[in-house]
């Protein structure tokens, strides 16, 4: 899959071969240029990075995806942006992801899958403490990292759903993620919250038992439009508990939805009834209803109820408040692998799932064993069930493959706000009609003339109505006076009265 030339990525980074692509981007597996230690970079689509509001989130958001931690999930160690690159350096996991390993192992025993995903919600509860959602949750981004001989998974492409949700991937027709686990208030178009992650999750442990997401369809729409009004089929086998749990996170309701921290408890609870380590008592109703985000006791309620428990010789955690030290961020020049077609080498113990002492470090569990024949549906669960909706059950029965990329009808409402200005960008033309003063300098001309025309008549009502114009004439009649005795001083002075006659007669009488 290599491309046989290492690429550079930022000054730190060489691209060595492809490990896989998803609708946003490119997987890498890569080396540190100092340190030759091995990690995976995932390269965003070229579209993403001459996008100037993905990059802007990108930058945003990088302290906060540098900064998310938790042993169950994929660690991002630095966001590169260069030119028009823009790349997520991650840990490299030596492991498949969970599509892949389902894929080829076919489904888990029940108790598997539910420990699988309590360690996933243990990542979930951390980081929708920190308000971050994941947005994307299903098996292609839950890795299994290897850990000896057993697997335990980590959530991965956190904010990369957030990242690539933009108009340059809707203009390309791939579009990000897939319906399947599209909680029916994203498809809505209502607001976000942390209860579509628990709604993807209920339909990845569904998926995980029975093989098969829920809801299928060829068509996107058609899928969503099951998310919105039809109810889950229980599939023949799966257990009383586990279905509990799983048909609470369906639920079309955020708010009868478990949060994260309290759906891992009943998980683990789950996990110790199918094994039948411990009876079930209806405790794990119990921790649903009083963690459910609706609840109006919060997160007290749930915690009081996890202390009410009774445990057993298991005796499962509640949620770990203190991580466990995260793993040593494994690398493997084998990691190529996880993208094989070929049946996988994983190792396959006949081992029930191991179970973990609290806080040990990586909460693993033995790889599962692909699941027999279903058995016999288990007793009812004593527990309150969920409130029963109208009966519109779909038929489960053979499906057709789904389609992968989530249409634009769900991508666009879940964020209108920030593609608006961009669409709006075309303004109306103006509408004027014809104005004298339009024609360039006459405006001008008109104006100055009818300043002047304003001006002079203030004027003169001023000079009319005041005594100024009085004024003015006496001063007139005062200036005349006055002119007057200039004159007559100056014909004196000049004795042009009586001297020039006088002169004259004076010269005739001596002719
Ligand atoms: N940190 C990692 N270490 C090793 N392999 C990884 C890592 N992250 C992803 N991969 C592998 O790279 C492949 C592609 O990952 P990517 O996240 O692009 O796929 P995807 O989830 O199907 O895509 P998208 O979520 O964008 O639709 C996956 O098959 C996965 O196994």
């Amino acid at each position: 899959m290599g491309s046989g030339v290492d690429r550079p990525v930022g000054s730190k980074y060489l691209l060595q071969e492809t490990l896989g692509r998803g609708a946003s981007g490119t997987v890498w597996r890569a080396s540190v240029r100092d340190s030759g230690e091995v990690v995976a970079v995932k390269v965003l689509r070229e579209e993403l990075g001459t996008d100037p509001d993905v990059v802007t989130r990108f930058l945003r958001e990088r302290s906060l995806l540098l900064n998310l931690r938790h042993p169950n999930l994929v660690h991002v160690r630095d966001l590169v942006v260069e030119g028009e690159t823009l790349a997520l350096v991650m840990d490299l996991i030596d492991g498949p992801d969970l599509r892949t390993y389902l894929r080829d192992n076919g489904p888990l025993p029940p108790a598997a899958a539910a420990l699988t995903m309590a360690q996933i919600c243990d990542a979930l509860s951390v980081t929708h403490a920190d308000g971050v959602i994941h947005r994307d949750l299903k098996p292609a981004n839950i890795m299994l990292a290897r850990n000896g001989d057993s697997l335990y998974p980590m959530l991965t492409d956190f904010g990369i759903a957030r990242l690539a949700d933009s108009p340059a991937l809707t203009r390309t027709h791939e579009l990000v993620g897939t319906p399947s686990y599209v909680a029916p208030e994203t498809a809505e178009g209502r607001p976000l919250t942390p209860a579509v992650d628990v709604y993807a999750a209920g339909v990845v442990l569904y998926e995980l038992v029975a093989g098969h997401p829920p809801f299928r369809d060829t068509n996107p729409i058609a899928l969503l439009h099951h998310h919105l009004t039809e109810l889950p089929t229980r599939p023949a086998g799966m257990p009383d508990a586990y279905w509990l749990i799983t048909e609470r996170c369906l639920a079309k309701q955020p708010e009868a939805r478990p949060d994260a921290a309290g759906l891992g408890r009943a998980l683990r609870m789950a996990a110790d009834v199918v094994s039948g380590a411990r009876p079930d008592d209806g405790s794990i109703a119990q921790v649903l209803a009083a963690s459910a985000f609706g609840a109006g006791a919060g997160a007290a309620g749930a915690a009081d109820a996890t202390r009410a428990l009774p445990q057993t010789r298991a005796g499962y955690p509640s949620a770990p408040t203190t991580p466990p030290t995260p793993p040593a961020p494994p690398a493997s020049p084998n990691a190529t692998r996880v993208m094989s077609t070929q049946p996988p080498g994983y190792p396959q113990p006949q081992q029930p799932p191991v179970r973990q002492a609290p806080h040990h470090p990586p909460p693993a569990y033995a790889e599962p064993m692909r699941q027999g024949p279903p058995g016999p549906p288990a007793q009812a669960d004593p527990g309150p069930p969920p409130p029963p909706p109208p009966s519109r059950y779909r038929r489960d029965e053979a499906a057709e493959r789904e389609p992968r990329r989530r249409p634009r009808a769900v991508r666009e409402p879940a964020e209108p706000r920030e593609r608006e200005p961009r669409e709006r960008r075309e303004r109306e033309p103006r509408r004027r009609g014809f104005r004298l003063g339009s024609i360039p300098g006459v405006g001008c001309t008109i104006g100055c003339l009818l300043r002047l025309v304003i001006i002079a008549a203030v004027l003169f009502a001023v000079y009319w109505f005041s005594p100024l114009h009085d004024w003015v004439n006496s001063a007139i009649d005062t200036f005349d006076t006055v002119r007057g005795w200039y004159d007559d001083v100056k014909d004196f002075v000049t004795g042009n009265d009586g001297g020039d006659k006088g002169d004259g007669s004076g010269g005739g009488g001596e002719n």
